[in-house]
């Protein structure tokens, strides 16, 4: 950024973003810095392009609901720098903003625990037997073993369970240990930790030569036995919707999903077909959103060449969920995450058919932050 001394800072943000007013003021950006920072929040599907060429802020702060592009600052060019308080970035054209010498920063990891701890709890509020599998120890397979499925893998090893692992980007390991049809072939349980990414190609530069959108489709589903517990917490078109919904109709599987095809809007037809359904709600703990926060801080911080100020350790109330307590009484789950009233509020939700968007971000919005489990 050219000069770091201003007299305003004006930012918008999503107004779903937490601890905005804790971590974006004149104390934490640098007194010395900026005499006044003005901070519009909006919920995050009205961050457009006519705001952003009306406002000429000099730093957008979003979630994954604001698709960042040219489209969006087409006629803005005060902006700077731009923080995504999430883990995925599917929802920013990343070589646009280096067209355009903008700075980006996402959360990378800020709810890997949260997500972790959802899908274990999907796991064993359906098959509670799994807690102390004393005969055969049930296998999980983990497609994506980035921040989350590795930590998932630590929780499931943790529990005495078998990994298969896979991921083709990173190399063979102890959990990287599987193709992608053994994964889906002989995992009794298998959850999906992959970005949303599409094939590369010369009108796709940025794409990846693994492209995970709709990677469990008919052909996965016909591989994998009916049985299989099919958990996804990535990015809802990972998973063709069409090919899940007749697969569950014929083969009457077990299907949880915090993410769907056409988020925010979710059909009556597939919402009754699924075990637990949830509004995207899997990293929603106060501990991975104000990570999410803090890291985006940090990033503007060091943009701005300021020393952050702001702690979230500071904005904790005390945390009394231990991992350790609910492994040795794993009856308590419930009063850890219960899942179902989730699902619930999701299902209640249903007029006309569908899951509406309104309600579905609502939902989102008002969302009671869960604690994360301490280890
Ligand atoms: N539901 C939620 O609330 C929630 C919360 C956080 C993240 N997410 C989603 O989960 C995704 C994963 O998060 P993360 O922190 O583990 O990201 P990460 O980038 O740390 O890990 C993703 C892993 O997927 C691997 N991968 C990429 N393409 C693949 C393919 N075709 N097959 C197998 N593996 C492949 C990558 O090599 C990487 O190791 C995010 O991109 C985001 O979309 C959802
Ligand atoms: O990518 C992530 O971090 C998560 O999917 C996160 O939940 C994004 O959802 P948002 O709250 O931004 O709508």
């Amino acid at each position: 950024m050219t000069s770091k001394i201003n007299h305003k800072l004006t930012i918008i943000a999503d107004s779903n973003i937490a601890g905005l007013e804790d971590f974006f003021n004149e104390n934490t950006l640098g007194q010395n810095t900026y005499q006044t920072v003005n901070i519009i929040k909006v919920a995050g599907r009205d961050i457009n392009a006519q705001l952003v060429a009306k406002l000429q802020p000099d730093v957008l702060l979003i979630r994954s609901v604001t698709k960042v592009d040219a489209t969006l600052l087409a006629d803005n060019h005060s902006v700077k720098f731009i923080g995504s308080a999430t883990i995925g970035t599917d929802h920013v054209d990343q070589g646009y903003l280096v067209e355009r010498n903008i700075t980006f920063a996402n959360a990378a990891g800020c709810s890997k625990h949260s997500v972790a701890q959802y899908v274990l709890t999907a796991i064993l509020t359906l098959r509670p037997e799994y807690w102390q599998q004393l005969s055969t120890s049930p296998t999980l397979g983990i497609i994506g073993l980035g921040n989350i499925g590795s930590i998932l893998a630590q929780y499931a090893t943790d529990l005495g369970w078998q990994v298969l692992g896979y991921d083709p980007l990173l190399p063979a390991s102890n959990i990287n240990n599987a193709s992608f049809d053994e994964v889906i072939s002989q995992s009794d349980v298998i959850s999906l930790h992959v970005p949303l990414t599409d094939k590369k190609d010369s009108n796709n530069p940025s794409g990846s030569d693994y492209p995970t959108r709709h990677l469990i489709n008919k052909t996965a589903l016909d591989a994998m036995p009916s049985e299989t517990l099919l958990i996804n917490s990535a990015r809802g078109p990972v998973i063709d919707a069409a090919a899940l919904q007749a697969d569950i109709e014929s083969n009457e599987r077990q299907v949880v999903l915090d993410v769907f095809e056409h988020e925010p809007y979710i059909s009556e037809q597939l919402l009754s077909k699924l075990a637990i359904a949830t509004p995207h709600i899997a990293g929603y703990t106060l501990e991975g959103k104000l990570r999410g926060t803090q890291m985006v801080y940090d990033a503007l911080c060091e943009e701005f060449a300021v020393t952050p100020t702001q702690a979230m350790q500071q904005l904790l109330p005390v945390n009394m969920y231990l991992w350790s307590e609910l492994k040795a009484y794993p009856d308590r789950l419930i009063k850890f995450y219960d899942i179902m009233q989730d699902d619930r509020e999701l299902r209640e939700k249903v007029t006309n058919g569908q899951v509406s968007g309104v309600d579905f971000d609502q939902l989102r919005r008002d969302y009671h932050l869960r604690r994360e489990w301490q280890l």
